[in-house]
């Protein structure tokens, strides 16, 4: 579902992000990506839903070809791909059911399927007794959550989560790996970008790790690897 192949990234900045990236990531993978801080990890992800363009080399997602995409095309194909943020990047003012609303009001759902999904994927997260909070009423958990509710109402193929557990207290960070681990039993790939060695020793899962804008190690139950 995921294919790069010689992937190269340099920015109009002259920093070359990505040095030669080759890797195959299948439906249904959980995939942690590790590596010290500015290794590239952050741009091997936004490739993926075409945030940045690589400047050299084939990257394929589910069925689109995004060296090749036309720009009209980008929005359906970012359809299959949910995204969730270090700093959840919610709508301040909206309530948690606009927030996650908004994203199928954009892609012109009926009312009643846009009310049946929302509460749905809000019971998912476990935030159905907060729907008409807003942002600013809640937990960094509970934000973090309706921000993933928000990336999956889609049903999206592949989620990214860059760094989603940066923010979070232990416990907390905890609930969002189960959250995540559920939406991954339900056949979505989950890509998931960390500096946690907890984390990632504990829940054993395939690593990637990108060292110099280059794939360092990729391991099938792999460890985080470096000393914190
Ligand atoms: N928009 C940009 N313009 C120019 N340089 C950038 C841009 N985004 C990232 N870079 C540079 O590319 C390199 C890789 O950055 P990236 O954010 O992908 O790393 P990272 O591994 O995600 O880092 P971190 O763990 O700190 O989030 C860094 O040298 C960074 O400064």
């Amino acid at each position: 579902m995921i294919e790069m192949k010689g992937v190269y990234k340099t920015y109009p900045n002259g920093v070359t992000a990505l040095n030669g990236i080759d890797v195959h990531i299948d439906q249904g993978e959980f995939v942690y990506v590790v590596g010290p801080s500015g290794a590239g990890k952050s741009t091997f992800t936004k490739l993926m839903f075409r945030e940045e363009k690589a400047t050299k080399g084939s990257v394929k997602v589910n069925d689109y070809n995004l060296s090749t995409i036309k720009e009209r095309h980008v929005p359906y194909m970012r359809r299959h791909v949910g995204v969730v943020y270090q700093d959840f990047r919610l709508l301040p003012r909206l309530t948690v059911y606009e927030n996650v609303a908004f994203a199928l009001e954009v892609i012109e759902e009926s009312p009643n399927q846009i009310r049946r999904r929302v509460m749905d994927v809000l019971d998912q997260v476990r935030l159905k007794n907060k729907a008409r909070f807003i942002p600013d009423e809640l937990s960094g958990g509970e934000q973090q959550r309706v921000s993933i509710a928000r990336a999956i109402v889609n049903h999206p193929k592949l989620l990214i989560a860059d760094e989603p557990t940066g923010n979070l207290d232990p416990d907390t960070s905890w609930e969002i790996m189960h959250i995540l681990e559920e939406i991954n039993a339900s056949g979505t790939t989950v890509l998931m970008a960390t500096h946690s060695q907890e984390i990632v020793n504990t829940i054993r899962r395939r690593v990637i790790a990108i060292e110099d804008g280059q794939i360092a190690r990729d391991e099938a139950r792999g460890e985080y690897g470096y000393e914190i």
